[in-house]
């Protein structure tokens, strides 16, 4: 048997053939490798949660037998040559053997690495292997006399033999594998039957399986008694012990999911990077053509700084063969050049020139980006702003700078790079020799292949950091922002151990995370220094061998240092760039919401006749599952006022919001004088409601700007003229800065009255033609509320106005008063007839003004009076005189109803009722429609 490595080995000259057999060999399993898993990552195969194949282990360990019979040969032919004295050793074959050491010590790695891999560019190698070998040893046969063998020739070819039928086995292996899985699969499919036992439909076998155990966790977990007390004793103290996720964990998390979600949705990445063509427009200035020029420039400068790259290491071995003598040039000259070269590669040359050409580019797309992101979101409807919070909102209008980060990253950063790293590579291959390439490229991958190792390994351990971080600057918010509880129940000494705690947790995790970097960096540049030793050792031989000057030893240590920083950047690239995806995937799932209360095409505006509202069969549903309105149907005539009564929750808010086109009905119109709200033009109809709301919301301004925010084209006298009729302007006046005092964030400066009214100047100063309030005098005083009454009675004047109130004396002089139950209208009529119908109305009206009865009853032995009778005012803010007359209309309506008086609770309540008496306060006077 004669081996081709043997044959190679005995004569220094193989032929071009031969030599790029040797080339080729390595080159074409790299770049197969390389292509097919980019092809398994963006098509997602790496994503598959099959199980892992059952032969993978062996297989891992064939490949790293092949790479060390490479390496074995390797040393048999540096020592063949050492015994022999013939030395260089032959160039093309040592490189490929070395090639193919680094080629299938990688893919080993990646076999060690990953526990489901995918399989072909793995099988696919070794069928190159299984198909080059032979080649090579046919094209040696052919193209080289043969010699008799000796112990080191039988050496080798056994080892080449070896490996080529370990390399066999592997495919045999990977193959009867997959098919006794593929059987196994199909065995258990036809073993299961059609029906499951519960008489479900069987999925596919393992599925079937899964499915089946999750029915017996089930059976034996929620809702049954059958848990032993050990289990119920451990699941417990596995929820009390586990952490809880914190805001920005949660917020990555999703991100994350949505992302994963997205990209299976796709299929691959391509289609997935597509779906962020929406921000092309953002990005790529359209319509702007001095902007496209300058991009176009920026693309040039770019490749002249590549270009720049290569020539200053060379023209600095010029400069050094000039000065050592060992050309002819004029030191002077050279110097010169170099300088030049230098200046036009630093901060003040194509670096300045491309950064300005690209300043006006960047801020065109953040500037777009913002914006269009911004706009979205304030165009979105309640349902989206209902469903997520105001700081993952922020967060992802922020996240348009990732999205320039990415394209920052591949086109200024790993393109040049990667351009600068082929060239010097190919430079370095030229004046050196393959050896020199080769080194370059050995080196680079290792380095690659453990720095980004190094960082999936550090990840945990940032991640737990970062966790700290965010704990720390919780527990400092919430001691800042809760001052006031913290002093009131005296808790500072605990706040502080809290905080130093926070503080303690996060230094050691920041002190491990760093000590890691620093480890990780040492390691690397260990492996830089080996290879720039290597290739330098290598340029020495050079050198010495006269076959370079000192000169390109110099350029070869300047390529050196130069490929630090591309190799450092690419180690982090993917992080960095996966980290940016999902930072731009919150905000295109944002960008890709649509909202749900649009315009329809061509709407017109909403004529306005009066204000005549009709409620027609009104059904609601936030979620579509549970029903919130069911068959709501009403008619406020104009000028009208109509209120809701009834528990909370029942449904009465949900009723404006869709007034207010918040939300559209889910079955049934809403006409506003005879036009369907869903017809008309949104601004248009928003235009004609004003809305005082229960909790106003006021932004930190001056109260001047946050009253004109209803108008802003009002002019201060205008203002002054709501906040009157608003009756707030005297206090205005009254403020430090009077209409120029700022109100602190969301109004936390003005008291819970001022801010309703603020917020009551505001709809005043709006001249709505139909009026909203929800709850508009909740949680005032007396004296206050009277003061807000006055105000909303000019508010609604002449106006259709929809009220929603608890205290039901603030609406007892409506026009109409609406009873809501579980989301339907259980009652209509005037406060009069709702009393006389004895029925939902009647019953809150008795509990309200007959003041907490059983309480009442309880307490009277053991609680001073006058507790009783504060009790009472809080309720019951009815004058006594009117307090006895609503008491005397309720009693004669039971009486009438129930002639028995069958209710003794009642009767005390009557009795309560005189206690009220002189506690109550003087009259709220609704002052709508009617007066009592
Ligand atoms: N944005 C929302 N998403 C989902 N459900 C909601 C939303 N807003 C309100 N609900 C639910 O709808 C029901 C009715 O709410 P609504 O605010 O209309 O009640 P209400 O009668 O005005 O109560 P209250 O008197 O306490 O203000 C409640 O069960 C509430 O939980």
């Amino acid at each position: 048997m004669i081996d081709p490595y043997y044959v190679s080995l005995a004569n220094q000259a193989s032929g071009p053939a031969l030599a790029s057999l040797h080339y080729g060999y390595p080159i074409a399993v790299f770049v197969y490798y390389l292509a097919s898993s980019a092809v398994a990552v963006c098509t997602l195969q790496t994503q598959s949660s099959d199980e892992g194949h059952k032969r993978q282990h062996i297989i891992k360990w064939i490949f790293l037998f092949g790479t060390l019979s490479f390496l074995v040969q390797l040393l048999t032919l540096i020592f063949q040559g050492v015994v022999q004295g013939r030395f260089p050793l032959e160039q093309d074959l040592t490189i490929g053997l070395l090639s193919c050491i680094l080629v299938f010590g990688v893919e080993f790695a990646g076999l060690s690495d990953s526990s489901n891999p995918v399989w072909y560019p793995f099988v696919g190698s070794l069928g190159l292997a299984l198909i080059f070998e032979p080649i090579i040893w046919m094209s040696s046969l052919t193209s080289i006399p043969l010699k008799p063998f000796g112990f080191v020739e039988v050496f080798v070819a056994s080892t080449g033999a070896a490996r080529y039928l370990a390399f066999a086995l592997a495919v045999g292996l990977y193959l009867e594998g997959s098919w006794s899985a593929k059987k196994e699969k199909g065995t258990d499919a036809e073993r299961q039957g059609l029906l499951s036992p519960d008489g479900n439909k069987t999925l596919d076998g393992p599925k079937a399986d899964d499915d089946e155990a999750e029915g017996e966790q089930q059976q034996n977990g929620y809702g049954t008694t059958e848990t032993s007390e050990d289990e119920s004793t451990d699941s417990n103290k596995t929820a009390s012990t586990e952490r809880v996720e914190a805001p920005w964990e949660r917020r990555q998390r999703e991100a994350k999911e949505q992302m994963e979600k997205r990209l299976k949705e796709k299929g691959n990445w391509f289609t997935y990077a597509r779906s962020f063509m929406i921000f092309f427009p953002y990005i790529w200035p359209v319509n702007n053509r001095p902007l496209q020029i300058r991009i176009g420039l920026v693309g040039l400068c770019i490749l002249a700084m590549n270009f720049v790259n290569l020539l200053i290491p060379r023209q600095m071995g010029i400069l050094m063969d000039s000065l050592s003598g060992a050309n002819k040039e004029n030191a002077w000259v050279q110097v010169l050049l170099f300088g030049g070269l230098k200046l036009v590669a630093s901060e003040a040359g194509i670096s300045l020139l491309r950064q300005w050409l690209w300043i006006p580019v960047e801020y065109y797309s953040y500037d777009a980006i913002s914006t269009a992101a911004y706009s979205h979101v304030l165009n979105l409807s309640s349902d989206f702003h209902d469903s997520k919070s105001s700081s993952d909102i922020m967060m992802a209008i922020n996240s348009g700078q990732n999205i320039s980060n990415i394209l920052d990253s591949i086109c200024f950063r790993a393109i040049p790079m990667v351009i600068d790293m082929v060239v010097a590579f190919t430079y370095l291959s030229i004046t050196f020799g393959p050896y020199e390439g080769f080194i370059t490229i050995a080196t680079s991958v290792i380095f690659l292949y453990i720095a980004t190792s190094m960082i999936a390994r550090l990840k945990m351990a940032r991640k737990g950091e970062v966790s700290a971080w965010f704990e720390e600057h919780y527990v400092r918010q919430a001691g800042v922002q809760g001052w006031t509880t913290v002093t009131c129940f005296n808790q500072t000494k605990y706040e502080e151990s809290r905080y130093s705690k926070a503080v303690r947790n996060r230094v050691t995790k920041s002190q491990t995370v760093q000590l890691g970097y620093i480890l990780s960096y040492a390691f690397q540049f260990l492996v830089l220094l080996s290879g720039l030793l290597a290739g330098a050792h290598l340029a020495v031989y050079q050198v010495l061998g006269g076959r370079a000057t000192p000169g390109q030893f110099i350029m070869l240590l300047t390529y050196w240092s130069q490929l630090v920083s591309p190799l450092n950047f690419f180690a982090g690239l993917g992080r960095s760039i996966s980290r940016d995806l999902i930072g731009a995937e919150q905000l295109l799932d944002i960008m890709q919401t649509k909202p749900t209360i649009t315009d329809k095409e061509g709407a017109p505006p909403l004529k306005f006749d009066g204000g005549h509202v009709t409620f027609d069969n009104v059904c609601f549903s936030y979620d579509n599952k549970k029903e919130i309105l069911k068959n709501v149907s009403f008619t406020a005539t104009p000028g009208m006022t109509m209120a809701f009564v009834g528990a909370t929750g029942a449904g009465k808010s949900t009723i404006l919001k869709l007034l207010d086109r918040f939300y559209d009905a889910t079955k049934g119109a809403i006409y506003i004088d005879e036009q369907d709200i869903r017809d008309v033009n949104l601004s248009s109809l928003r235009n004609q409601i004003g809305v005082v709301p229960q909790a106003p919301v006021l932004f930190d301004d001056t109260v001047m700007n946050n009253v004109r925010y209803a108008k802003l084209d009002a002019t201060d006298e205008e203002v002054y003229e709501a906040c009157k009729a608003a009756s707030i302007h005297e206090q205005i006046l009254g403020f430090a800065d009077g209409y120029q005092t700022r109100v602190g964030e969301r109004g936390v400066k003005l008291s819970g009255g001022e801010l309703q009214r603020v917020a009551i100047a505001r709809a005043i100063l709006k001249r709505p033609a139909i009026v909203l309030l929800d709850e508009a005098t909740s949680a005032v005083d007396t004296e206050t509320e009277h003061k807000i009454q006055e105000a909303l009675r000019r508010l609604c004047e002449g106006r259709t106005t929809f009220i929603v109130a608890h205290r039901l004396s603030t609406i007892m002089n409506a026009d109409r008063i609406m009873v809501v139950t579980g989301g339907e209208l259980v009652e209509e009529g005037s406060h009069e007839e709702l009393i006389q119908a004895n029925g939902k109305y009647a019953e809150l009206w008795s509990k309200q003004i007959f003041v907490k009865p059983k309480d009442k009853q309880d307490s009277t032995d053991d609680k001073p009076a006058s507790k009783i009778r504060k009790a009472a005012v809080i309720v019951n803010d009815l004058p006594s005189e009117t307090a006895k007359l609503e008491l005397a209309k309720v009693k004669s309506t039971q009486k009438r109803i129930t002639p028995s008086g069958s209710d003794a609770g009642e009767s005390d309540d009557a009795s309560g009722s005189e206690d009220s008496e002189d506690s109550t306060d003087t009259l709220v006077t609704p002052g709508l429609k009617k007066e009592v």
